[in-house]
């Protein structure tokens, strides 16, 4: 469990996070989502105990990361893939971190298997792919085997296949009871893998849901199209439908589709077409952030 209460960083007088509060759970994938500059980087950073905050604190099964005893067994982050010396193997940067955090040695060939990285674990880091290396600060972050992960924009500078395993990964983490974190800029590519969604812009929380409940709040309208449009319209109307014309279809806001099909079957007119609307997340995700216009652009 990832617990960030009343959290607010400050970069000079730039207010970063500003009295951030939300809760990762166990079992879940959880998508932390935000325009750039959003905050989201540096509330990750703040969890890790990379920065004092102005106000409130973040825990990590209720200690703050500082004191945790044996913090890779506890939690398992991935910043910055690009922050590994590039001279070494994969096996030996893994190596070195198990050696120095007392972790078999055997987790070593079980994180590069979990990463598929075992043929190019013994190439010099410099010669990998941006999605080499995410691969490989994923399997650093597994290494302590913790119940807690977290990793910034891990889907950046993967391809198609690369996508697909990390997906694969989460859910299996969180299918395992693990809390998964994992922060993007891009609102589709997470609707794929999260269950659950923190949205946060100017350093403020925005959104705390279920996905599904997301794509659901921004439910538009019902698309219809009948054989008689004017009179649909009127009935429609009279059982307090708002209904806008368009070019030989109807708008419908306030009635459910299941409502209108019935409406236009005692009113014997029959339906061409009938199709609920429903923002994209991305569209969702536009409107939230448009909603706070002045922290998104700060
Ligand atoms: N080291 C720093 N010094 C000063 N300001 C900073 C520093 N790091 C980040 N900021 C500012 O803090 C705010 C939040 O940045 P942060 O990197 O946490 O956002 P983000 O959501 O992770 O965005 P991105 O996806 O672009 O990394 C931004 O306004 C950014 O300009």
């Amino acid at each position: 469990m990832i617990d960030v209460q009343d959290l607010t960083i400050r970069y000079g007088r730039t207010r970063a996070v500003d009295h951030l509060t939300f809760t990762v759970k166990p079992g879940l994938v959880t998508g932390f989502l935000g325009p750039n500059g959003a905050g989201k980087s540096t509330t990750m950073r703040a969890i890790l105990g990379l920065h004092t905050p102005a106000a409130g604190q973040a825990l990590i099964d209720g200690r703050p990361y500082t004191a945790l005893r044996r913090p890779l067994h506890t939690m398992g982050a991935l910043l910055d893939a690009a922050a590994v010396h590039g001279g070494r193997t994969a096996r030996a940067h893994l190596t070195w971190l198990a050696r120095s955090n007392h972790i078999p040695l055997r987790r070593v060939e079980e994180v590069l298997d979990e990463a598929g990285l075992h043929q190019a674990a013994d190439r010099r880091i410099a010669t990998y792919s941006l999605g080499m290396r995410q691969r490989l600060g994923i399997a650093a972050a597994l290494l302590g085997d913790p119940q807690a992960l977290m990793f910034d924009e891990p889907l950046n500078g993967l391809d198609v296949e690369g996508i697909r395993w990390i997906r694969d990964l989460l859910r299996r983490l969180a299918d395992q009871g693990r809390t998964v974190l994992l922060s993007s800029h891009l609102m589709n590519e997470l609707a794929l893998t999260a269950d659950h969604v923190i949205v946060i812009a100017g350093g403020r929380l925005i959104a705390d849901t279920p996905v599904d409940a997301l794509a659901a709040r921004f439910h538009r309208d019902v698309l219809v199209r009948a054989a008689h449009p004017d009179r649909l319209a009127e009935v429609l109307r009279a059982h307090g439908a708002t209904v806008t014309p368009g070019p030989g279809e109807l708008s419908v806001h306030g009635l459910a589709p299941q409502t209108i099909g019935e409406l236009a079957l005692t009113a014997q007119i029959p339906l061409r077409e009938l199709t609920p609307r429903t923002a994209t997340l991305e569209e969702a995700f536009l409107e939230l952030t448009d909603d706070h216009p002045q922290e998104a652009r700060r």
